[in-house]
Formats: structure tokens, sequence, C-alpha cells
């Protein structure tokens, strides 16, 4: 609560956590600068582990076509390569940046790096420029995020959510499954492309846990999709392990995408830091509308339990009949 008292500022994203706290338990890989060609425009790139990449990055290879967005400190480009004509998304952050940017970008190269899933971004390379400039790029997601979408077509079916949890899922699965939390699930870090695979980005705040009991009660995130133990865990986090947090910010993620607007508050308002933080800690996990499926609102249920350790896990959720029953038929369990 004394995080209440120190915030001012009506600002939906959290502070970075320390330093001290963020910087790497061990040593980032960083492309070696070396290599590093001249001013013309050539910088070195290494692949991302599972992904194969050329060994130099030639901006004058690529193409902008068009500005994708704006994220916290850098800009994402869909490029085309021009011998290919292969399109990717390019997110570049400048060596001008400020560190806590270039710190989230440095973080979300370590992960991507990782990462090997058809439920998360694939990253295609890692590129650094002698000027400080430093890239990724990645698979070009066409359809844009869950919140474009939400925005552009309106709310999801039930059928259509349950497609998304089992996808998210999936994704989550593997990243748990690695010792990566998120921190950060909301609609636009949903990718989506045109066959609506749902894929997780934006590892900027995420954390690798290097050991079983490392903490990971940091506020970092938007926290609007942050979970009650990530502001009071003393409350609500016994044997608190931070995975929990990824599955409430999917609960309210589902459900907003199901009613059209923040759960929390009503159509049209404009949430601030303060009052969602004290329905977040203090209220009722928000519940579906009538007219929800039972199966629905049973895994709302599952996903939105204030106290972190009655949540149910990713696995947990896969088995859910509301996953189970609105499974392609062919990945349906007998
Ligand atoms: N691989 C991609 N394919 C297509 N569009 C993308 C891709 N990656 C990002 N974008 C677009 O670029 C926007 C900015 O992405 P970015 O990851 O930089 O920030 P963000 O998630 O929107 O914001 P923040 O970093 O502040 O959380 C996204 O909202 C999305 O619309």
């Amino acid at each position: 609560m004394a995080l209440v008292r120190e915030r001012r500022q009506l600002n939906l994203r959290l502070p970075l956590p320390d330093f001290s706290e963020r910087r790497p338990r061990f040593p980032l890989p960083l492309p070696p600068t070396s290599q590093s060609s001249t001013a013309t425009g050539t910088a070195t790139a290494t692949a991302a582990a599972p992904t194969t990449c050329a060994a130099n990055f030639v901006a004058a290879d690529y193409e902008k076509l068009q500005v994708l967005g704006h994220g916290n400190g850098g800009t994402v480009y869909k490029v085309r390569q021009k011998r290919t004509s292969a399109v990717y998304a390019l997110k570049v952050v400048h060596g001008d940046s400020d560190s806590a940017v270039r710190r989230q970008i440095f973080r979300e190269m370590e992960i991507l790096r990782r990462t090997d899933s058809p439920f998360v971004v694939r990253c295609h390379g890692i590129f650094e420029k002698p000027g400080g400039d430093v890239a990724i790029l990645m698979e070009y997601m066409d359809a844009g995020t869950l919140d474009t979408l939400l925005k552009s077509n309106g709310i999801f079916s039930e059928p259509s959510l349950a497609n998304i949890a089992r996808q998210v899922l999936d994704g989550l699965n593997y990243l748990h499954s690695h010792k990566i939390i998120h921190r950060d699930i909301k609609p636009s870090n949903l990718l989506v492309n045109r066959d609506m695979e749902v894929k997780i980005a934006d590892f900027g705040v995420s954390k690798i846990m290097c050991r079983t009991l490392d903490a990971c009660n940091s506020y970092v995130g938007t926290c609007a999709y942050m979970s009650p133990e990530r502001f009071d865990p003393d409350t609500y986090g016994a044997n608190y392990n931070g995975y929990a947090a990824d599955i409430w910010s999917l609960g309210l993620t589902l459900m907003e995408l199901y009613m059209g607007h923040f759960p929390f508050l009503p159509a049209g308002q404009r949430p601030d830091w303060a009052t969602l933080m004290c329905a977040i800690c203090f209220g009722e996990p928000p519940s579906l509308p009538e007219g929800a499926s039972e199966e629905f609102r049973s895994f709302m249920e599952c996903c939105l339990q204030k106290e972190s350790s009655k949540r149910w896990t990713v696995s947990q959720l896969l088995s859910h009949p509301f996953v189970i029953s609105n499974a392609p038929r062919s990945e349906r369990r007998s």
C-alpha cells in the first residue's frame, strides 16, 4: 500500500524496478560490435538461438514500408527484404534512447533469443549498429494485435475467445516451462495474423527466473492488468512465484475482449491508477455479464482468483472444459 502514497501521477505504466533488480543475473550476449561495419548502415546481427539469420544485417537490404506502431521508446516498422521480398516487422530503439528503454529492449532481445515456439512471436535476427541503435527483426503479424482487432471488428465470440485462450495458454506453457514470466499480458501485446494465430510479444518487462525461489514481485508492466498479489503480496501472494500473475492478466484480457471494455471499469470511463489499484485489491474480481456460458464463467473464475495460490495453472487451464470443448475437432481429446 505504500506504493499508493508514493504514486501521485496517473500513469498506467508502472516504473521499472531499481536497476539492481532489473539487471540480468548473467551476462547479456550482445552482438559483437567489433564486426560492425561502417557508417553506411551495415550492422552486425546475431541470430536468435533457435532461428537462423544472415550473418550481416545491411540496412539497405530492407525497405521500410510503413510504421506499425510506437512502443515504449521504440518504433516498429513493416519492412521488406529486397532480395526475397519477404516481409518482417523491425523494432528499432535508437542509441540516444534513455537507459531504461535500452534495458527493456536488451531484456526483450535476451528472451527472444531463447524462445522457439509457434505461440511466441518469432525473432529472425538481432542487430546493433555502431551508433548504438538496436533492432529486432521479427515475423510480421499481418492482423495487428488483439487490441486493434477489438477496436476495428468489435467484441469476440466465446468460441473465438476459447481459441485465443488456448493459444495464449500454449504460449505461456512454453514460457513458464522455460522459467520466463511475461508480466505484461494484455490485448496490445498479443499479435495476430490473418489465420487467427495468436502469438505472445513484447518481452520488455519479462523476467527469467534464475532460481526457484526468485522473488518476482516487482512493479513492472501495465498496472491495469496486474494481479492483486503484485500490488499486495502480503495479502494475496502466499507462496507467490510470479507465474500466476500471467494467468490473472490473461483472464482480464479475455474478459475485455468479450465485454469490449476494461472489466474493472464501466464502458467509456477513463481509468486512473489509484481507482484501478483499489478496485483490484479491495473489490471483488470482475465477473461476466448475463448471457455468458457456464463454462466461460467457470474459466474466468479459475483465472481471476484474487489469492494467487488458488488460481489455476496453465496446464490446469489447458484442460478446462471451456478450452477443450471449443477446441478444433482435430485437437479434441477423446
Ligand atoms: N511482429 C509484429 N508484427 C506486426 N505488428 C507488430 C509487431 N510487433 C509490434 N507490432 C506493432 O507495433 C506496435 C508497437 O509494438 P511494441 O512492442 O514496440 O510496443 P507496445 O507493446 O505497443 O507498447 P509497450 O512497449 O509500451 O508495451 C504494437 O502495438 C503492434 O501494433
